[in-house]
């Protein structure tokens, strides 16, 4: 009971007692030494990380921005389906405007002249049969060719497939055109034209620089090296930009992006705001796991015949799909995050005599003496200290 009085009567004093620092000068070279070492450790990051590397005394915003493209360049194809023929911007590019993206078809599967009719399913498990009981009238597969009317017929002299109501000829894909159709398409030029801004600090910027004026835009291309603000890109160069071959990828088509960085320092000391360019592919193309590679979709163009008949020229297309990605963030000075930034950085100064407290009362050879020194208890009655100021510990 007694002791649980001891004890409780010590806490209040603990709480009550007044505590003030007193300052304790060791003449010691060591500790002197780890003191403004870990000082300047201190200092150094305030100076170097805070201030320099992060920019902590700035303001920062989100960049805001608009793409549109347009792609040039001539192909030229001369197959059975379609004959000798120049393709040019208007037909290889699908559709021919869209946000921040756009597609170059550079192989493709045609199917010309079909119409609405019957004819015998291409030939799968699903599909052959051996007679009309095999089919189902009205039945369909996603991954056939149309609805089946109930009939068995000849698909060739051997096989027999389920008949179905389609846009015949129907479309064999399984071979597909290598080298792709449009090569060529390497060649293809794109202008991207990009506007920015940072409403935070009323900043505007394009990617087509007030340096830039008509004829070097013109004959321009860009290169990181050579001409790195130019807006005009050679499709083969994104490509290998981003670690791909042009002539593969056109065969099965993929997406690429074109990764445009607007991040700047805008404070007037700090220089200029331009956009840097990185090329990357974002489709998937891992090595082992290959199932469904590359980019297709399909499309047609319907025609009517002489005598009234619709008919349509199907084309699966593959091909890159270019997607313009825009990031950046742009700084400021500011005072509010100056000061709040300073004022936590510097706080850390407290933790230079903490740290050199501990390791002087902890690790050093007279770490005895400097603890009696440090802390000074002065009794109730007398007023005197019951340890002496000024005993002399001697010099390291
Ligand atoms: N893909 C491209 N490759 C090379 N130059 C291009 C490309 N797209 C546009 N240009 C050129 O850049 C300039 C600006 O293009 P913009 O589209 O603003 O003007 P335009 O007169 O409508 O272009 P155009 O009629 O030649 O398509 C023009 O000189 C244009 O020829």
């Amino acid at each position: 009971m007694s002791e649980t009085t001891g004890c409780g009567q010590s806490c209040l004093h603990d709480l009550l007692y007044y505590e003030t620092n007193k300052t304790l000068v060791i003449p010691s070279i060591q500790a002197g030494c780890l003191f403004r070492f870990i000082q300047l450790l201190v200092l150094l990051y305030v100076v170097g990380y805070v201030c320099v590397v992060q920019k902590a005394y700035q303001e920062t915003d989100s960049v805001i921005s608009s793409v549109s493209t347009k792609v040039k360049g001539f192909a030229f194809t001369n197959t059975s389906d379609m004959g000798p023929r120049v393709w040019d911007t208007a037909d290889y590019v699908i559709p021919p405007q869209s946000d921040n993206s756009f597609f170059v078809m550079t192989n493709m599967v045609v199917t010309p002249t079909q119409t609405q009719s019957r004819c015998p399913e291409l030939p799968s498990p699903s599909a052959t049969c051996v007679d009309d009981c095999d089919c189902t009238e009205g039945h369909s597969n996603p991954q056939g060719s149309g609805i089946q009317t109930g009939l068995c017929e000849n698909y060739s002299t051997t096989v027999q497939t389920c008949e179905v109501r389609s846009w015949c000829p129907l479309e064999i894909d399984a071979v597909l055109p290598k080298p792709a159709l449009l090569a060529a398409a390497e060649n293809y030029t794109v202008l991207i034209k990009n506007s920015i801004t940072y409403p935070k600090f009323r900043f505007h910027g394009r990617n087509i620089l007030p340096h830039i004026n008509s004829s070097y835009l013109k004959r321009c291309e860009f290169n990181h090296a050579t001409d790195p603000h130019c807006p005009i890109f050679r499709l083969k160069h994104i490509v290998s930009e981003a670690g791909e071959e042009f002539q593969d990828m056109a065969v099965m088509g993929g997406i690429i992006g074109i990764i445009i960085d607007w991040s700047c320092d805008l404070d007037s000391w700090a220089g200029k705001c331009y956009p840097k360019y990185s090329f990357s592919r974002l489709d998937n193309k891992h090595h082992v796991n290959n199932v469904a590679p590359g980019y297709n979709f399909r499309f047609a163009k319907y025609y009517r015949t002489a005598d009234g008949e619709e008919t349509r020229t199907l084309m699966k297309a593959y091909g890159i799909r270019f997607d313009v990605i825009v990031f950046g963030t742009a700084g400021k000075f500011g005072i509010v995050p100056t000061i709040v930034n300073l004022g936590a950085a510097l706080s850390f100064l407290s933790l230079v005599s903490a740290v050199s407290d501990w390791f002087i009362l902890n690790c050093m050879a007279k770490s005895d003496v400097y603890k009696k020194h440090k802390f000074t208890y002065l009794s109730d009655n007398s007023g005197t200290e019951s340890i002496s100021l000024g005993t002399s510990y001697g010099t390291e």
